[in-house]
Order: structure tokens, then C-alpha cells, then sequence
């Protein structure tokens, strides 16, 4: 199957090439900080750093930029004015901060890029040299994701939440995030149709004039976590122009094949899949738990066949890291493979 019928936009056509015909996404952002020593459960979750550390949130960016990633999501996934005013912050200064998300990032692909030029990486033992592009991908978290309630993962809002509720919820930080230097909005791990929608309905109200990319989560490999089918909200993302790729994080590994198949009887548009390790989180403990049935080595394994059916870019979730990223890039660009 491969790209056959793929139709990018042009500004994804330009990327992918420049890249090398895929491109390769970031790993899990508050993984990496955890991982660094900083306790994330909070309800701002990664976005606490953008407060208490955002040197970190530059570093763990550049790791991943070193690792191989073509594109960086910023740390603005749980960053909303609503949550950093429940903090005690004011309007302006939540404001500034979700502008600064994306400017951390941008500054992670600079200091990159000038190291890039002075040749710096030339002990590396990956053949990244000739594909440089690098976006700074808008992160945009669900309703459930400032809820921190679980549904983030059950997709479940009540009747009492409508579209109405989604769009004015997003509205603000959606125009800021477009304002910010970021190239493009990542609006992640959709857990449902009526979420869809309103992204779609804002991009459209709000004259957002840079591109997106719309990501579902999935945890049984034919509906999204709600149980809205994939086809159905895969043609909603296909729907809109200014999306300029669809697809799956967040999700376990073994259930994507089955989604880009699934996703690409919709839509012409690119696949993008970033899935998380394989790991389950358990909401109640607050824990990941390892399952029996997925490593880190299964998740590479899967890389060149999730490319045979047609995905395009490609990166991992939570509980990904930048090894995981090395990894994906070495399956897709290393010659010998
Ligand atoms: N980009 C976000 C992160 O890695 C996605 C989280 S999915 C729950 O932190
Ligand atoms: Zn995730």
C-alpha cells in the first residue's frame, strides 16, 4: 500500500521531502521531565514546568531534537488559562505563559540548528546531517486533559457539555498558540467526535492561519476512546483543509496498524502515529504499569510496517524517550534497514 493515494498539502509535501520522505516526531514530553527529576502530578501536569523549570522543558526539547526528531510538540498540551488561573495567575500572565511554551521550543530548535551548522554533531553515529527541517508543533490538550478527571481517556463529558463549551474552552488558547511563532497545532490525543468538531469549527471561526494536525487516542484499535469510530472522526479531521495530517497517539502500539488502515479509507491526507510505549496507566494509583505483551523492542519492529501501510510521520507518546526516537529514526533512515 505504502504512499499510494497519500495527497500532502504543499506545506507538508515541502517538509516530508525535506526530511527525507518521512519525517520523525518527539517522544513523551512530561515522561522526559519526570525523568529528570520533576514531580508532575499536578493538574497543570508537564505544563507545571513552563512555571518552575522551563530550562528543563528547552533541554528535554533538544534531547529530542539530537535523538532525530523533525518535529517538537510544545509543552502546552495541560497549559490552559483556565488551570494556570486556578494557580492563582492572572490572565496575562497565563497568557504569557502559553505564548512561552512554543518560544522555548523555538529557542531549542535554534541553539539546535547553530550546532547543526558548526558541524557539532558530526560524532553521531546517525545520518541526520542532510535532513534538518525542524517544526514546533502547537500542543493543544483535550477538555478531559484540564479536567484531570480521566476523561482525558474515557472521552466521556456528560450531556451537559456541547460543542458550545468545547469551542469557548479552547478559544483563547488556541489563538494565542496560532500567534506564537509555532508552524503548526497539534491538537492531541482527541478522545471524541464532538471535540473534533470544535477544533474544526475554531480553525475555521478564528482564521487560524497556520496548519494542523489532528491526533486521536484509541484504546480497542477501531473507535477512539469514547467510542466514536475512527472513520467517522477521521473524516471530520479530513473535512477541514488547514489539517495537514491525521492520526493516533497516545495509544498502544500493537492496536496502530489496524488504525492507519482504518484511517486511510478516509482520508487522502498524511498519517501521523505517535503511539505511547505500551504501557497502561492506571488512573487510580497513578501509575504505569509495564503489560506483558509490549517492549521497547516490539514498538520499533512495528515502525516499518506502520510506514508499508502508509503512515508518514512518526514519534512516541508517554513513556516514550529519546532512545525510542533514535530508534525510529535509525528504522526509517538508516540505509542497511
Ligand atoms: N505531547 C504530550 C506529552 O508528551 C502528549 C500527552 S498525551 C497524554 O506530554
Ligand atoms: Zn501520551
Amino acid at each position: 500500500m505504502g504512499l499510494e493515494g497519500v495527497e500532502p498539502s504543499s506545506f507538508m509535501a515541502d517538509f516530508l521531502a525535506g526530511c527525507g520522505g518521512y519525517a520523525v516526531v518527539d517522544g513523551g514530553l512530561a515522561t522526559e521531565l519526570e525523568r529528570h527529576g520533576q514531580d508532575l502530578n499536578d493538574p497543570l501536569w508537564s505544563a507545571k514546568c513552563l512555571i518552575s523549570f522551563p530550562q528543563l522543558v528547552r533541554r528535554v526539547h533538544l534531547e529530542y531534537l539530537e535523538a532525530g526528531a523533525n518535529v517538537i510538540i510544545s509543552a502546552s498540551y495541560q497549559a490552559t488559562i483556565q488551570g494556570f488561573e486556578a494557580k492563582g495567575l492572572s490572565i496575562e500572565e497565563a497568557e504569557t505563559l502559553i505564548k512561552r511554551s512554543v518560544e522555548i521550543a523555538c529557542e531549542a530548535r535554534e541553539i539546535y540548528l547553530q550546532r547543526c551548522a558548526k558541524g557539532y554533531w558530526d560524532f553521531l553515529d546517525s545520518p541526520k546531517i542532510d535532513r534538518h527541517p525542524v517544526l514546533v508543533a502547537a500542543s493543544v490538550g483535550s477538555y478531559g486533559a484540564y479536567l484531570a478527571d480521566g476523561s482525558e481517556y474515557s472521552g466521556n463529558y456528560g450531556a451537559s457539555v456541547t460543542l458550545e463549551t468545547l469551542k469557548e474552552f479552547h478559544r483563547r488558547r488556541l489563538q494565542i498558540l496560532a500567534n506564537s511563532g509555532a508552524d503548526l497545532i497539534a491538537f492531541e490525543t482527541i478522545p471524541n467526535k464532538l471535540e473534533a468538531q470544535a477544533y474544526v469549527e475554531l480553525l475555521e471561526e478564528e482564521n487560524i492561519d497556520i496548519p494542523a494536525w489532528f491526533s486521536f487516542s484509541s484504546n480497542d484499535g477501531t473507535n477512539v476512546v469514547s467510542g466514536d469510530p475512527i472513520t467517522e472522526c477521521a473524516n471530520i479531521a479530513d473535512s477541514c483543509s488547514q489539517v495537514v495530517a491525521v492520526g493516533i497517539n497516545c495509544t498502544p502500539p500493537r492496536l496502530i496498524h489496524g488504525l492507519i488502515l482504518s484511517i486511510r479509507k478516509v482520508t487522502n491526507k498524511p498519517v501521523i502515529i505517535y503511539p505511547n510505549s505500551g504501557e497502561t496507566y492506571n488512573g487510580e494509583t497513578k501509575q504505569w504499569e509495564k503489560t506483558r505483551w509490549e517492549t521497547e523492542e516490539d514498538f520499533v519492529s512495528y515502525v516499518g510496517k506502520w510506514r508499508d501501510v502508509g503512515a508518514c510521520l512518526f514519534g512516541g507518546c508517554c513513556r516514550t524517550t529519546p532512545n525510542t526516537i533514535r530508534a525510529i529514526s535509525r528504522v526509517l533512515f538508516d540505509k542497511s534497514s
